[in-house]
């Protein structure tokens, strides 16, 4: 990657700290004689920032492929600017195309190749000279070494996924994208992939994952951005999301049962569950307190309690289907 192809004059400092920066970027699919054009992504502003784990999440048709397309240079954005690991993708093509490897969602592995002569194949594709290729090396971070020579039709449909995420490494891409990269994967199949791209995200790899099963997202990325219908809803540190939702939720074991629901206060939501009252509050508003002293009012003995925070897919809910009224 030729240094002096880095931007110098550009004012925006932010575009090369980033690993990813767009600018008002729209995309709209042309349209044809049964369907009108679609504008799926509107004007994004998007920063994401090296070295993290970002999750991009959004509903169906939210506009995640066709963001990540842009960016693989498989899709032509319709306006706007975009630049990867400070490479502007019009001016600079090739290096932007250098910084990013991407897995795509679709299993398409080539059938006549094993492993190790695919890795081959893509480093000569990139033009990785024969010297500096690390194919072994990038076999065994994958757990596929000793399928090195093994036919790909052999290979279990999770081996198969790991192959594609090799393959996305051979130019030693500072970004590696994954699209979906566990759909239709059983859980044990996940877990081995994601413990292999955690490790790649420790040797300092920006991971950028779109995916559907929230709880992943949560547990896997420090930073979230969440799309709906072509507009970024927000992009924010993962723990500073979930805060932001000014929602928690309490769950009181009473000594003696329950048959009627206690007065506290006009913020909270009550509701007997089991035997448990469940009470949900806002915690700006609300003090923890406030509510046990209501529940002694009411006459209730308090036997256990506990806190439940919301989680990501609160968050989730309530920036695209929440925003859709
Ligand atoms: N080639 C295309 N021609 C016309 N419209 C398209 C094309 N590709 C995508 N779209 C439309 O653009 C919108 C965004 O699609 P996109 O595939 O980017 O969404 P997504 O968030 O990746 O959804 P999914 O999670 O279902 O993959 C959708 O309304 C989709 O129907």
């Amino acid at each position: 990657m030729p240094d002096d192809a880095r931007p110098v004059s550009t004012a925006d400092a932010e575009v090369s700290d980033a690993a990813i920066v767009a600018r008002g970027l729209k995309k709209i699919y042309a349209g044809t004689k049964k369907s009108p054009p679609k504008e799926a992504l509107k004007g994004i502003d998007l920063t994401i920032p090296r070295g993290s784990m970002f999750g991009l999440l959004g509903p169906n048709g939210a506009g995640k492929s066709t963001f990540i397309n842009i960016l693989a240079g498989l899709v032509t954005k319709t306006e706007g600017e975009v630049s990867i690991w400070g490479f502007d993708i019009d001016k600079n093509h090739r290096s932007a195309r250098a910084s990013i490897g991407v897995v795509p969602q679709e299993i398409s592995a080539d059938v006549f190749f094993t492993p190790k002569e695919g890795l081959e194949i893509q480093a000569g594709l990139y033009g990785v000279p024969k010297d500096q290729r690390r194919t072994m090396e990038i076999l065994r971070a994958l757990g596929l070494e000793d399928k090195a020579d093994a036919y790909v039709r052999m290979l279990s449909g999770g081996m198969k996924r790991r192959l594609l995420v090799a393959k996305a490494m051979v130019h030693s891409p500072p970004i590696l994208i994954l699209d979906e990269p566990t759909a239709g994967v059983d859980i044990e199949l996940r877990k081995q992939l994601w413990e292999q791209v955690v490790e790649m995200h420790q040797r300092g790899v920006t991971i950028i994952l779109t995916t559907h099963y929230l709880e992943e997202a949560q547990t896997l990325c420090d930073t979230i951005g969440i799309i709906h219908q072509g507009e970024v809803k927000t992009v924010k540190p993962k723990d500073e999301l979930i805060a932001s939702l000014d929602r928690k939720s309490l769950m009181v074991v009473p000594e003696d049962e329950i048959t009627a629901l206690p007065q506290i206060g006009d913020a909270c939501r009550t509701e007997l569950r089991d035997g448990a009252l469940y009470i949900d509050y806002t915690p700006s508003t609300t003090r923890v307190a406030d509510i046990l002293a209501a529940l002694s009012q009411s006459g209730i003995s308090v036997k256990d309690l506990s806190t439940v925070e919301a989680d990501l897919e609160d968050v989730f809910m309530e920036m695209t289907y929440g925003s859709d009224s």
